[in-house]
């Protein structure tokens, strides 16, 4: 089976495992209910040692169930019970069963082996009980082998299983590939609910889900965490002046120099039209506060250029740390709140202001309320 990568596709393994567990479970009681009547049956009709020793495969079944109740372990269920029916089958061919029917037992074993184990795995044991099969109607005198079959029994015996086989093994193929297409499909759907369009950055609705995680782990152990809150500065002038499109691609060169700031750890979303949200776990205010100032002073300097003329792109932003706040609602509102005073004192700035950023940055320009 192939290495699980994504949360889909863990997602998508874990299911099918608790699937074929309980397949398993319902597999065992039923081989059980057959042993129990075939057994039956053959003791009626006087073949006491086959009996008993059909009985006895209800007793490893009921261990092998008994052991997967106990350590819920399924990889050890499924390869108890594949050895147990193996060696049942085995036993059906080199005993013949009653009037020489056992190797008809076989047929159930193609569509089990190719469910529980991988098509390697199948393929490898299948071939291994060919061999053995092969050695009992080759060689009737070994001991323990008391049926002898027809050399017509032994032709229709491995065509029809062989096209069984194939069968089985094409459909689980199919059904691993379908399944592999959905894991895809579901990955790029989760992807694509996450993230924003224009930016590539994660959306409000991801930024939520992570906030509300992070809030969770520092409830749970007091990890500290920080949002900046970052609004472009004038934008609305931006797009009024060189066009929507223009607008755009500020928006998107802004996201990658912002990559290029923040750590592998932080994360930073699109809040909203020219919004941006940034998570910056284990991070103290001050800590936030040095970050936001590195990212406005990178926007201030970088040159956002169109046509040949440099746009005026600067940013301003308000932080906020949970230590201060106490609730996710908090420190919303709190960063919302410092960027506000941000904008209101000039722009192109970060609040709360800290002693390096107490010289205003050239060229602010004027307040406008922020909306
Ligand atoms: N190009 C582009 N513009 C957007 C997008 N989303 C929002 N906007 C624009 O961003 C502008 C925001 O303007 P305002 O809210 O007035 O704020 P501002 O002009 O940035 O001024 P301050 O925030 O006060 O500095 C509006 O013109 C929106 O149309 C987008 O996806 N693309």
């Amino acid at each position: 089976m192939s290495q699980p990568n994504s949360s889909s596709q863990i997602a998508a393994d874990e299911r099918e495992d608790a699937q074929a567990s309980r397949l398993l479970t319902w597999l065992s009681a039923t081989a059980i209910a057959f042993l129990v009547g075939i057994g039956a049956k053959a003791w009626l009709a006087d073949h006491t040692t086959h009996a008993w020793v059909l009985w006895s495969f209800i007793g490893l079944i009921g261990l092998n169930m008994l052991y997967f109740a106990k350590t819920r372990n399924r990889n050890r269920q499924k390869g108890g019970l594949i050895v147990i029916v193996g060696l049942l089958f085995t036993y059906l061919i080199a005993s013949g069963g009653e009037s020489n029917t056992g190797p008809l037992w076989f047929y159930v074993f193609p569509p089990l082996l190719f469910y529980l184990t991988d098509l390697k795995t199948g393929t490898a044991v299948l071939l291994f009980c060919y061999l053995i099969a092969a050695v009992v109607f080759q060689f009737p005198g070994l001991p323990m082998v008391a049926a002898e079959y027809s050399m017509d029994f032994k032709i229709r015996f491995f065509a029809t299983l062989t096209f069984e086989s194939i069968f089985c093994f094409v459909l689980e193929a199919s059904r691993l590939k379908a399944r592999n297409e959905l894991v895809i499909l579901a990955e790029t759907h989760e992807h694509a609910a996450r993230t924003d369009e224009l930016t590539g950055l994660s959306n409000r609705r991801d930024m939520q889900d992570r906030l509300a995680m992070e809030f969770s782990r520092y409830q749970r152990s007091g990890h500290h965490f920080s949002v900046a809150l970052i609004d472009l500065d004038l934008f609305k002038a931006i797009n009024d002046q060189y066009g929507h499109n223009v607008g755009d691609e500020v928006l998107r060169e802004f996201s990658e120099l912002m990559k290029t700031v923040i750590r592998q750890t932080d994360v930073a979303a699109r809040w909203g039209g020219e919004e941006f949200l940034v998570l910056l776990p284990d991070t103290s205010l001050l800590q936030a506060l040095t970050l936001a100032e590195r990212l406005r002073s990178k926007v201030a300097r970088q040159p956002f250029r169109f046509r040949g003329q440099n746009l005026p792109v600067t940013m301003s932003a308000g932080v906020c740390s949970i230590a201060m706040a106490g609730s996710l609602d908090a420190l919303l509102k709190q960063a919302d709140v410092n960027l506000y005073t941000a904008k209101e004192s000039g722009r192109n700035r970060i609040a709360p202001r800290v002693r390096s950023q107490e010289t205003d940055p050239p060229g602010a320009p004027p307040v406008k309320p922020h909306s």
